[in-house]
């Protein structure tokens, strides 16, 4: 079978077989070997920013000084809330997030790619929706994300 979000179609001139993203309707000759790329995702995600964070401040907190090692601590520990759904993330995301969209749940909105930075684009594009990541690190600090579209 044809990996997830891939249409085979016969073309109308020439009679010859094409694949179709069904996400972004471009169409390849070549058989795809991997699930259609998505063009455009939806996350939400929890910024816990550190002393060696590019822009270490954030609306919680005038001058971060935690140390890496303890904002992934404090991340694994929202993650476990989570996870076992003591929290949600939205919740959890307007309280303890140090970027600015913790003011819509950690909404991002949509974005395609080379808008996010590699490790965070590379995570958030592996996600299935509804799935949580595991922490990444980006140089705005270590981030959990949820893919909702
Ligand atoms: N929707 C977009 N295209 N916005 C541009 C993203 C730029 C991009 N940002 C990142 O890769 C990280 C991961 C997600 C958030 C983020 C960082 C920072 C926080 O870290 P800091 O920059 O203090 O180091 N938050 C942002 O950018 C916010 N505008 C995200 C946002 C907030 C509210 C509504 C929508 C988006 C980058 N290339 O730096």
């Amino acid at each position: 079978p044809l990996p997830e979000g891939w249409e085979m179609r016969t073309s109308r001139s020439t009679g010859m077989t094409y694949f179709l993203n069904m996400y972004t309707k471009k169409s390849q000759w070549e058989r795809p070997e991997a699930p259609a790329d998505p063009g455009e995702i939806r996350c939400s995600h929890l910024l816990v920013k550190h002393a060696e964070s590019r822009r270490p401040s954030s609306w919680r907190e005038e001058n971060i000084t935690r140390t890496k090692e303890e904002a992934l601590e404090l991340l694994k520990g929202y993650r476990k809330q989570i996870v076992a759904n003591d929290a949600s993330f939205s919740d959890l995301a307007s309280k303890y997030s140090d970027c600015s969209s913790a003011k819509r749940g950690g909404d991002l909105g949509l974005f395609g790619r080379g808008q996010m930075q590699a490790p965070f684009e590379e995570e958030a594009f592996k996600l299935k929706i509804g799935q949580l990541s595991r922490p990444v690190e980006t140089d705005s600090g270590v981030h959990i994300i949820v893919r909702t579209a």
